[in-house]
């Protein structure tokens, strides 16, 4: 009877161990999946991003939260001066907090060794050496294709990391959909810039210009604010390339739009709008102000000397159209289209007057009535 008893008892043990491993092997398992979970989610989003700054963000500020990490950068290799190297110079990515452009790959094999794997280190071998040097730093290498095209680095609490497999599985794949996600975000932009920007002078051509006016003219119309539009002409442009061939020609292109560029404020937006035609569109600027600096592009384009080796030296005149929209008017955005075709073609109208002046003159638009004004 004492032994049937002993043996139940030995059961009763066992079993309540058991029961206890069970419960401690499902909580694992709910970790594991609540890991797993969030893992799955950051991933859909970063499917989701449509810019490098997006990524950015979510990688530097929501992850960085939401894991409670205590430090957060991301490193990128910006080697050429295509793709992402574009997007830095647009200064579409070089200005994200955060975010280090590296020039060279050594940087991170130095401070990776011979495997790009993820890893866990002293804040002090790591890529941002500013760290806290008692902290650890987590650094997962980002690679596409077998590239590098940079390092994810997370700072993390002294005791706050136990890696294992699954883990390590988990880092891996996430590391890969980074990588994804930011080659595909670099390229779209790099396209988007390729399809508005003017390969010969790098500033917005004609669709960016449109871009930019449909924009310009519904901010003016919202903040009721005034929008100017300079239309820019190089005088009798055909006789430079006449007497100096069409290279030259490009190069005094491009450096026509040095010299206007040099005389605009930051907000203002230069544009190719065809052969040696250009517009500015000043956002603020009252068509006083518009006409003036109309005329200091002028003159700073009269006086500036083209010197290019192989021809002597030269200089050009432009001619100007300025024109005026006071927006406030209560036209919806549907009438920003309209709106915008009225400004260009108002600031063409004064270049033409300009041209039949003498040329190298700045003239402003005469008053012509707004089609949404005269429509019934
Ligand atoms: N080199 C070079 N020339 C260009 C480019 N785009 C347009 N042109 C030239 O610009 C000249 C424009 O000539 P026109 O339209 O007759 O005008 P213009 O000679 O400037 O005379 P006005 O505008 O009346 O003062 C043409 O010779 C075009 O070939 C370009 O990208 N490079």
């Amino acid at each position: 009877m004492t032994s049937y008893k002993n043996t139940l008892q030995v059961t009763a043990k066992s079993l309540s161990l058991t029961n206890a491993m069970l419960v401690d092997l499902m909580s694992i398992d709910e970790e594991y999946y609540r890991i797993f979970d969030s893992y799955h989610h950051i991933e859909l989003e970063l499917l989701a991003c449509r810019t490098v700054r997006e990524i950015a963000e979510l990688l530097l500020t929501d992850v960085q939260v939401g894991f409670g990490l205590s430090s957060a950068s991301l490193h990128l290799l910006d080697e050429d001066d295509a793709g992402l190297g574009l997007l830095v110079a647009d200064g579409e990515v070089g200005d994200i907090p955060g975010v280090y452009l590296h020039r060279s790959e050594e940087d991170f094999t130095v401070v990776y060794g011979c495997a790009l794997t993820p890893k866990v280190v002293a804040a002090a071998d790591s890529l941002n050496n500013d760290a806290d040097p008692c902290l650890k730093v987590l650094m997962m290498p980002l690679i596409r294709r077998g590239k590098l095209l940079g390092s994810l680095q997370y700072g993390l609490e002294r005791t706050g990391w136990s890696s294992n497999r699954g883990t390590e599985q988990l880092l891996e794949h996430l590391c890969a959909v980074i990588a994804v996600s930011l080659e595909n975000c670099i390229s779209q932009q790099y396209l988007t810039h390729l399809s508005v920007v003017d390969a010969l002078t790098n500033v917005r051509n004609r669709r960016g210009f449109e871009i930019d006016l449909l924009q310009q003219v519904m901010r003016a119309e919202r903040c009721k604010a005034s929008l100017s539009c300079l239309f820019i002409d190089i005088d009798h442009f055909k006789r430079v390339n006449d007497l100096h061939g069409h290279l030259v020609g490009d190069c005094a292109l491009q450096q026509v739009v040095a010299v206007i560029s040099s005389q605009l404020t930051g907000s203002s937006r230069l544009a190719r709008y065809g052969g040696e035609e250009f517009a500015v569109l000043l956002a603020g600027y009252a068509n006083e102000q518009a006409l003036e600096l109309a005329e200091s592009v002028r003159i700073s384009v009269q006086d500036h000397e083209i010197r290019l080796s192989g021809t002597r030296p030269f200089k050009v005149t432009v001619s100007v159209g300025v024109a005026t929209w006071e927006g406030g008017q209560g036209y919806s955005d549907i009438g920003a289209h309209r709106t915008g075709q009225w400004l260009v073609h108002c600031a063409d109208n004064a270049l033409y007057e300009a041209k039949h002046g003498g040329r190298n003159k700045v003239c402003n638009a005469v008053k012509l009535e707004h089609p949404l004004a005269v429509e019934p």
